[in-house]
């Protein structure tokens, strides 16, 4: 298949409005039972094959360079320097209609909040850390980590990320947390707590000799993404700009650094190489795509999940607040709008998009502020 005439193609986009998202690869997903079972039968895992004609396949070759390149702010809504012009002030001010800030709405969430209990779900990137050029440098200002380290001994806390567990737990660096890498596939309790659930499994962490509880419902997927993720090396190699992450249960293909003319050559090695892969799917995050298992899970079931270890899950005295940047997030959001934990999910976003968030912030250090804000608010109920 060829990338640049526009043929059948895998990518799935996770840029486009939530209209043409949600015509993407959920119905390519195994529910997470039958990927639990894969041990005992591997017949269990099924395969969807890949369609060359259809609705799903005509929104994927038609959207996937579109959706490469919106996966940021297109240049007209920002300047150069990233400041807002008057008419951008305009339109984010009238989205924020529909999406409130969390910050001038804060005393409204916490008259929800009172009497309940608040579990609290962050993201990192573009969330806790601003979004810069390179992935590994994404790093978290030691006063966020303060502002997060506080409002962990309130609140039961969880940083919910794309990277691998190990990545975001180096850059977070907080032990007291939950966190849950590869888009919620490898979840990890604090030293000492159990995430109480059948398949998790106990090791020790080496720094302090403390047992951790994880829980990985892809596990059954390594072998695979590790021969994936060095086909993918090899085979971009030649492309200037371009960085593979290895996020453990999913890969990332940055684009951010590569000359748009040669975004295609970026699509078509990742085609490629995935398209012998059935049982893998690719979704877009900001100027990136994501090379994941097709099993049912994502950062929505993380938190029910996580909500279920705590013993917090079907209560009405909890508030679960997730707090995110992403494509990958609106899974959360949409788990908190409609499931039966309700709950906040708040968007941070500089531009105007559309989301099942309830909220906003508009960037990193309101994120903080909010944090902080929080910590007062609980202080001040004694
Ligand atoms: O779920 P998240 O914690 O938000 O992680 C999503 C992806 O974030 C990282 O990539 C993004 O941030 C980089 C650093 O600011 C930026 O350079 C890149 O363009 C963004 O896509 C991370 O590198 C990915 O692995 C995560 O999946």
């Amino acid at each position: 298949m060829d990338i640049k005439s526009g043929h059948s193609s895998p990518v799935m986009t996770d840029s486009p409005p939530l209209s043409n998202a949600r015509l993407t690869i959920r119905q390519n997903r195994i529910p997470y039972s039958s990927a639990a079972a894969l041990s005992q039968n591997s017949n269990l895992l099924l395969t969807v094959p890949r369609k060359k004609t259809g609705v799903l396949d005509d929104v994927k070759s038609n959207c996937w360079l579109d959706a490469m390149k919106s996966s940021s702010p297109p240049p007209t809504l920002v300047n150069k320097d990233n400041i807002s012009s008057e008419a951008t002030d305009m339109t984010y001010r009238e989205w924020m209609l529909k999406y409130p800030s969390a910050l001038t709405s804060f005393e409204k969430i916490m008259s929800f909040a009172k009497g309940k209990r608040i579990a609290l779900f962050l993201d990192y990137d573009g969330t806790l850390s601003p979004i810069v050029e390179e992935p590994d440098c994404a790093y978290m200002s030691s006063a966020m980590r303060s502002a997060v380290q506080n409002v962990a001994k309130y609140f039961p806390t969880a940083i919910i990320s794309g990277r691998s567990r190990d990545k975001v737990y180096e850059f977070v660096n907080l032990s007291e947390l939950y966190y849950a890498g590869s888009h919620g596939m490898d979840i990890m309790s604090p030293a000492g707590e159990s995430l109480n659930h059948e398949h998790s499994r106990t090791v020790s962490v080496n720094e302090k000799g403390k047992d951790v509880n994880l829980f990985q419902p892809a596990s059954e997927f390594l072998p695979m993404i590790d021969k994936v993720l060095c086909s993918l090396i090899e085979s971009t190699n030649d492309i200037k700009g371009i960085k593979v992450e290895d996020n453990k249960f999913c890969i990332s293909v940055h684009y951010r650094n590569v000359e748009e003319k040669n975004w295609a050559s970026v699509a078509q090695c990742v085609d490629d190489v995935i398209r012998t892969y059935p049982k893998l799917r690719l979704t877009h995050g900001r100027k990136v795509l994501e090379i994941r298992p097709v099993i049912d899970w994502d950062k929505g079931k993380a938190v029910t999940f996580l909500l279920e270890s705590l013993g917090l899950t079907n209560c009405e005295d909890v508030l679960p607040i997730y707090v995110g940047d992403d494509r990958t997030d609106e899974d959360a959001f949409k788990v908190l709008r409609e499931g039966p934990n309700h709950g906040y999910g708040i968007l941070v976003s500089a531009v105007p998009k559309d989301s099942n968030a309830f909220y906003s912030l508009r960037d990193p250090s309101e994120v903080m502020e909010f944090l902080k804000s929080l910590v007062t608010w609980k202080r001040s109920m004694g």
